[in-house]
């Protein structure tokens, strides 16, 4: 069995968090980065406790939109908090639970830009700036770097099934059948 899920909003507790986290009505009182990280992380507590624990005990393979390396790419590089304390905070909000892999999907940042264009009015996330969207590239190089067994680039450029025919085969080449 394959689960696909996703952080944040696969819970109702996450649901709630994610359009709070994205949405763009608090230029008045703009979202601390401190108060970002701890409800990117409060979702996650609630994803492990309630939905990838259980998934994974049942046996399945669970395939997850994102996960702790986007907490240390887009809180870390991005916002610029202190990574020892997001690392921290990622040990307890997971008690643990590690990806056997990642996929970083990886696009040069004006082709990102041009495609969320193309999709029409960006969240939260996706306002914050091409400088931003910068720093978050060369974090998820940085991790890639310092863990290439667990962490690997795809190739985003090109049309769908292009990328997809790059994932199937760094996933066919982990897990041979
Ligand atoms: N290979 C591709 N070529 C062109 N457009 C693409 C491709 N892959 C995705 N898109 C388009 O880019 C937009 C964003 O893609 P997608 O929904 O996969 O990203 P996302 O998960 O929302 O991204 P992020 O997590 O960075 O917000 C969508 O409009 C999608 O149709
Ligand atoms: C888990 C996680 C996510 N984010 C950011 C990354 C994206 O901009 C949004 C999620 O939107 P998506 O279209 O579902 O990818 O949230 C983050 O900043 N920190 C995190 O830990």
């Amino acid at each position: 069995m394959i689960v696909a899920t996703r952080e944040p909003g696969d819970t109702a507790l996450g649901q709630a968090l994610r359009s709070l986290l994205l949405t763009q009505d608090w230029a008045d009182q703009p979202l601390q980065p401190m108060a970002e990280l701890l409800l990117y992380a409060a979702d996650r507590a609630q994803h492990v406790e309630t939905v990838l624990r259980p998934q994974l005990a049942a046996g399945a393979v669970v395939v997850c939109d994102r996960y702790v390396d986007s907490t240390v790419a887009y809180q870390g590089y991005g916002r610029g908090l202190d990574q020892s304390a997001i690392a921290q905070l990622n040990a307890l909000a997971t008690a643990g639970l590690r990806s056997d892999l990642t996929l970083w999907l990886d696009l040069p940042v004006a082709i990102a830009a041009e495609r969320c264009q193309a999709r029409g009015q960006g969240d939260r996330m996706e306002a914050a700036g091409l400088a931003f969207q910068e720093r978050l590239r060369q974090g998820f190089q940085a991790i890639a770097a310092a863990e290439p067994d667990r962490v690997v680039r795809i190739d985003a450029a090109g049309d769908p099934d292009q990328v997809a025919a790059r994932i199937q085969a760094v996933v066919q080449q982990r897990w041979p059948r």
